[in-house]
Protein backbone atom coordinates (compact mmCIF):
# COMPACT_ATOMS: atom_id res chain seq x y z
CA UNK A 1 0.00 0.00 0.00
CA UNK A 2 2.43 2.32 1.23
CA UNK A 3 5.06 1.33 -1.96
CA UNK A 4 1.91 1.90 -4.05
CA UNK A 5 1.14 5.68 -3.18
CA UNK A 6 4.65 6.39 -3.12
CA UNK A 7 5.11 5.36 -6.77
CA UNK A 8 1.76 7.23 -7.78
CA UNK A 9 3.11 10.37 -5.77
CA UNK A 10 6.56 10.49 -7.77
CA UNK A 11 4.49 9.81 -11.26
CA UNK A 12 2.32 12.81 -10.64
CA UNK A 13 5.09 14.99 -9.70
CA UNK A 14 7.29 13.71 -12.64
CA UNK A 15 4.62 14.12 -15.27
CA UNK A 16 3.66 17.88 -14.06
CA UNK A 17 7.45 19.06 -13.79
CA UNK A 18 7.86 22.42 -15.51
CA UNK A 19 4.48 22.33 -16.80
CA UNK A 20 0.78 23.42 -17.40
CA UNK A 21 -1.93 22.42 -15.38
CA UNK A 22 -5.10 24.07 -16.44
CA UNK A 23 -8.18 24.72 -14.01
CA UNK A 24 -11.35 24.80 -15.52
CA UNK A 25 -14.30 25.96 -13.55
CA UNK A 26 -16.89 27.91 -13.46
CA UNK A 27 -19.59 28.38 -10.08
CA UNK A 28 -23.15 28.27 -10.43
CA UNK A 29 -23.48 31.97 -10.88
CA UNK A 30 -20.48 31.89 -13.85
CA UNK A 31 -21.64 31.58 -18.05
CA UNK A 32 -20.14 28.46 -18.26
CA UNK A 33 -21.64 26.68 -15.42
CA UNK A 34 -22.22 22.73 -16.08
CA UNK A 35 -20.24 19.78 -15.78
CA UNK A 36 -20.28 18.88 -19.67
CA UNK A 37 -19.10 22.46 -20.32
CA UNK A 38 -16.15 21.91 -17.78
CA UNK A 39 -15.16 18.64 -19.50
CA UNK A 40 -15.02 20.37 -22.70
CA UNK A 41 -13.10 22.79 -21.30
CA UNK A 42 -10.57 20.33 -20.06
CA UNK A 43 -10.66 18.19 -23.16
CA UNK A 44 -9.15 21.89 -25.42
CA UNK A 45 -6.80 21.93 -22.16
CA UNK A 46 -5.59 18.83 -22.97
CA UNK A 47 -5.59 19.06 -26.75
CA UNK A 48 -3.52 22.51 -25.85
CA UNK A 49 -0.98 20.62 -23.90
CA UNK A 50 -1.90 20.83 -20.44
CA UNK A 51 -0.71 17.94 -18.23
CA UNK A 52 -3.84 17.86 -15.00
CA UNK A 53 -6.88 19.97 -14.80
CA UNK A 54 -7.77 21.24 -11.36
CA UNK A 55 -11.73 21.06 -10.92
CA UNK A 56 -14.13 22.15 -8.30
CA UNK A 57 -17.13 20.07 -7.82
CA UNK A 58 -17.69 16.13 -7.65
CA UNK A 59 -19.98 16.38 -10.72
CA UNK A 60 -17.37 18.56 -12.91
CA UNK A 61 -14.91 16.18 -11.92
CA UNK A 62 -16.67 13.11 -12.56
CA UNK A 63 -17.50 14.26 -16.11
CA UNK A 64 -14.08 15.44 -16.77
CA UNK A 65 -12.63 12.01 -15.80
CA UNK A 66 -14.78 10.79 -18.75
CA UNK A 67 -13.62 12.98 -21.25
CA UNK A 68 -9.88 13.44 -20.32
CA UNK A 69 -7.00 10.62 -19.49
CA UNK A 70 -5.62 13.44 -17.02
CA UNK A 71 -4.60 13.54 -13.51
CA UNK A 72 -6.98 15.58 -11.89
CA UNK A 73 -6.43 17.87 -8.92
CA UNK A 74 -9.75 18.43 -6.72
CA UNK A 75 -11.30 20.57 -4.46
CA UNK A 76 -14.44 21.43 -3.54
CA UNK A 77 -15.77 25.07 -3.35
CA UNK A 78 -18.25 25.60 -0.69
CA UNK A 79 -19.60 28.62 1.17
CA UNK A 80 -20.09 28.19 4.97
CA UNK A 81 -21.31 31.24 7.57
CA UNK A 82 -19.01 30.94 10.00
CA UNK A 83 -15.75 30.82 8.23
CA UNK A 84 -14.03 32.53 5.29
CA UNK A 85 -12.09 29.02 4.32
CA UNK A 86 -13.78 27.75 0.85
CA UNK A 87 -11.56 25.67 -0.80
CA UNK A 88 -12.55 21.81 0.33
CA UNK A 89 -13.46 23.49 3.82
CA UNK A 90 -14.23 20.61 5.78
CA UNK A 91 -14.12 16.42 6.02
CA UNK A 92 -17.42 16.26 4.39
CA UNK A 93 -15.60 18.40 1.17
CA UNK A 94 -12.64 15.87 1.70
CA UNK A 95 -15.30 12.66 1.59
CA UNK A 96 -16.73 14.22 -1.73
CA UNK A 97 -13.61 13.97 -3.36
CA UNK A 98 -12.32 10.78 -2.25
CA UNK A 99 -15.60 9.23 -3.15
CA UNK A 100 -15.27 10.58 -6.93
CA UNK A 101 -11.39 10.23 -7.00
CA UNK A 102 -8.79 12.66 -7.88
CA UNK A 103 -5.24 12.26 -7.99
CA UNK A 104 -4.59 14.84 -5.44
CA UNK A 105 -6.86 16.87 -3.30
CA UNK A 106 -6.52 20.71 -2.83
CA UNK A 107 -7.69 22.19 0.51
CA UNK A 108 -7.18 26.02 1.92
CA UNK A 109 -4.15 25.96 4.05
CA UNK A 110 -4.54 29.36 5.05
CA UNK A 111 -4.48 30.52 8.88
CA UNK A 112 -8.09 31.45 8.83
CA UNK A 113 -10.44 29.81 10.63
CA UNK A 114 -12.33 26.70 9.16
CA UNK A 115 -15.94 25.73 9.85
CA UNK A 116 -17.05 24.05 12.76
CA UNK A 117 -13.84 24.50 14.17
CA UNK A 118 -12.29 21.38 12.11
CA UNK A 119 -7.98 21.66 11.62
CA UNK A 120 -6.02 21.59 8.72
CA UNK A 121 -3.88 19.19 10.40
CA UNK A 122 -6.61 16.63 11.34
CA UNK A 123 -7.82 16.99 7.57
CA UNK A 124 -4.52 16.78 6.51
CA UNK A 125 -3.32 13.62 8.65
CA UNK A 126 -6.99 11.69 7.53
CA UNK A 127 -6.15 12.37 3.75
CA UNK A 128 -2.81 10.85 4.19
CA UNK A 129 -4.07 8.00 6.04
CA UNK A 130 -6.44 7.66 2.53
CA UNK A 131 -3.40 7.55 0.76
CA UNK A 132 -4.03 10.78 -0.72
CA UNK A 133 -1.61 13.66 -1.92
CA UNK A 134 -2.44 16.61 -0.59
CA UNK A 135 -1.96 20.43 -2.17
CA UNK A 136 -2.23 23.17 0.36
CA UNK A 137 -3.09 26.26 -1.13
CA UNK A 138 -1.90 29.30 0.48
CA UNK A 139 -1.02 32.81 0.96
CA UNK A 140 1.86 33.13 2.72
CA UNK A 141 4.97 32.25 3.40
CA UNK A 142 4.36 30.97 7.06
CA UNK A 143 1.29 29.24 5.38
CA UNK A 144 3.30 27.23 3.30
CA UNK A 145 6.14 26.10 6.03
CA UNK A 146 3.20 24.94 8.36
CA UNK A 147 1.73 22.85 5.35
CA UNK A 148 4.59 20.95 4.56
CA UNK A 149 5.57 20.61 8.40
CA UNK A 150 2.00 19.17 8.66
CA UNK A 151 2.95 16.65 5.58
CA UNK A 152 1.05 18.67 2.54
CA UNK A 153 3.19 16.97 -0.49
CA UNK A 154 2.92 20.66 -2.05
CA UNK A 155 1.88 24.07 -1.83
CA UNK A 156 0.27 26.26 -4.30
CA UNK A 157 -0.09 29.81 -4.41
CA UNK A 158 -3.63 30.01 -5.18
CA UNK A 159 -5.03 31.99 -2.62
CA UNK A 160 -2.53 35.01 -2.46
CA UNK A 161 -4.34 38.05 -2.81
CA UNK A 162 -7.38 36.33 -1.37
CA UNK A 163 -6.73 36.11 2.55
CA UNK A 164 -6.83 39.76 4.20
CA UNK A 165 -3.05 39.81 5.78
CA UNK A 166 -1.28 38.35 2.24
CA UNK A 167 -0.13 40.53 -0.47
CA UNK A 168 -2.62 42.31 -2.55
CA UNK A 169 -1.36 42.28 -6.25
CA UNK A 170 -3.01 42.52 -9.58
CA UNK A 171 -0.70 40.07 -11.11
CA UNK A 172 0.70 36.81 -9.69
CA UNK A 173 2.68 36.85 -6.70
CA UNK A 174 6.43 36.31 -7.77
CA UNK A 175 7.99 37.05 -4.50
CA UNK A 176 5.86 34.44 -2.88
CA UNK A 177 6.95 31.58 -5.40
CA UNK A 178 10.66 32.52 -4.46
CA UNK A 179 10.40 33.17 -1.07
CA UNK A 180 8.51 29.30 -0.56
CA UNK A 181 10.87 27.63 -3.02
CA UNK A 182 13.56 29.12 -1.61
CA UNK A 183 11.95 27.78 2.29
CA UNK A 184 10.83 24.63 1.53
CA UNK A 185 11.26 21.08 0.14
CA UNK A 186 8.59 20.01 -1.11
CA UNK A 187 6.98 21.28 -4.77
CA UNK A 188 5.82 24.81 -4.35
CA UNK A 189 2.98 25.29 -7.66
CA UNK A 190 2.68 29.09 -9.28
CA UNK A 191 -1.01 29.67 -9.32
CA UNK A 192 -3.24 32.66 -8.89
CA UNK A 193 -3.55 35.74 -11.83
CA UNK A 194 -1.02 34.01 -13.79
CA UNK A 195 -2.34 35.76 -17.05
CA UNK A 196 -0.40 35.28 -20.09
CA UNK A 197 2.43 32.89 -20.95
CA UNK A 198 4.99 34.81 -20.24
CA UNK A 199 4.38 35.02 -16.50
CA UNK A 200 3.79 31.40 -16.44
CA UNK A 201 7.30 31.14 -17.93
CA UNK A 202 8.80 33.47 -15.09
CA UNK A 203 6.82 31.75 -12.53
CA UNK A 204 9.10 28.72 -13.40
CA UNK A 205 12.29 30.56 -13.69
CA UNK A 206 11.58 32.07 -10.08
CA UNK A 207 11.78 28.13 -9.08
CA UNK A 208 7.52 26.68 -9.78
CA UNK A 209 7.35 23.44 -9.74
CA UNK A 210 4.31 23.50 -12.09
CA UNK A 211 2.42 26.05 -13.14
CA UNK A 212 -1.69 26.45 -12.83
CA UNK A 213 -3.72 28.83 -15.27
CA UNK A 214 -7.43 29.08 -14.71
CA UNK A 215 -9.42 32.44 -16.32
CA UNK A 216 -6.83 33.46 -18.61
CA UNK A 217 -7.69 29.99 -19.80
CA UNK A 218 -11.23 29.15 -19.27
CA UNK A 219 -13.42 32.21 -18.02
CA UNK A 220 -13.83 33.67 -21.45
CA UNK A 221 -16.04 36.32 -19.87
CA UNK A 222 -12.61 37.66 -18.14
CA UNK A 223 -10.61 37.09 -20.91
CA UNK A 224 -13.49 39.28 -22.77
CA UNK A 225 -13.66 41.92 -19.87
CA UNK A 226 -9.68 42.48 -20.61
CA UNK A 227 -9.88 43.12 -24.19
CA UNK A 228 -12.44 45.82 -23.35
CA UNK A 229 -10.79 47.54 -20.69
CA UNK A 230 -7.38 47.17 -22.91
CA UNK A 231 -8.90 49.13 -26.09
CA UNK A 232 -11.25 51.08 -23.57
CA UNK A 233 -8.13 53.19 -22.82
CA UNK A 234 -7.36 54.56 -26.62
CA UNK A 235 -8.18 57.68 -27.81
CA UNK A 236 -10.20 57.51 -30.97
CA UNK A 237 -8.69 59.36 -34.25
CA UNK A 238 -11.68 59.57 -35.90
C1 LIG B 1 -8.95 32.17 -5.28
C2 LIG B 1 -9.72 31.00 -5.81
O1 LIG B 1 -10.84 30.77 -5.40
N1 LIG B 1 -9.11 30.25 -6.73
C3 LIG B 1 -9.76 29.11 -7.32
C4 LIG B 1 -9.08 27.90 -6.89
O2 LIG B 1 -9.27 26.79 -7.27
C5 LIG B 1 -10.02 29.23 -8.81
O3 LIG B 1 -11.19 30.00 -8.94
C6 LIG B 1 -8.92 29.87 -9.70
O4 LIG B 1 -9.41 29.94 -11.01
C7 LIG B 1 -7.63 29.08 -9.73
O5 LIG B 1 -6.98 29.20 -8.49
C8 LIG B 1 -6.63 29.54 -10.81
O6 LIG B 1 -6.34 30.88 -10.64
P1 LIG B 1 -6.57 31.96 -11.82
O7 LIG B 1 -7.99 31.81 -12.29
O8 LIG B 1 -6.29 33.27 -11.21
O9 LIG B 1 -5.60 31.60 -12.93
Amino acid sequence: MVVLYLKSGADFFQKIKGKLIVSSQALENEPLYGSEIMAKMARAAAVGGAVAIRANGADDIAAIKQEVDLPIVGLVKRDYLNSDVYITATKKEVDELLEVGVTVVALDATFQDRPNGESLETLIRYLKSQGQLVMADISTLEEGKLAAKLGADCVSTTLSGYTTYSRQLEGPDFELIEELTRELKIPVIAEGRISTPEQARIALEKGAYAVVVGSAITRPQLITESFVKMITKVERRV
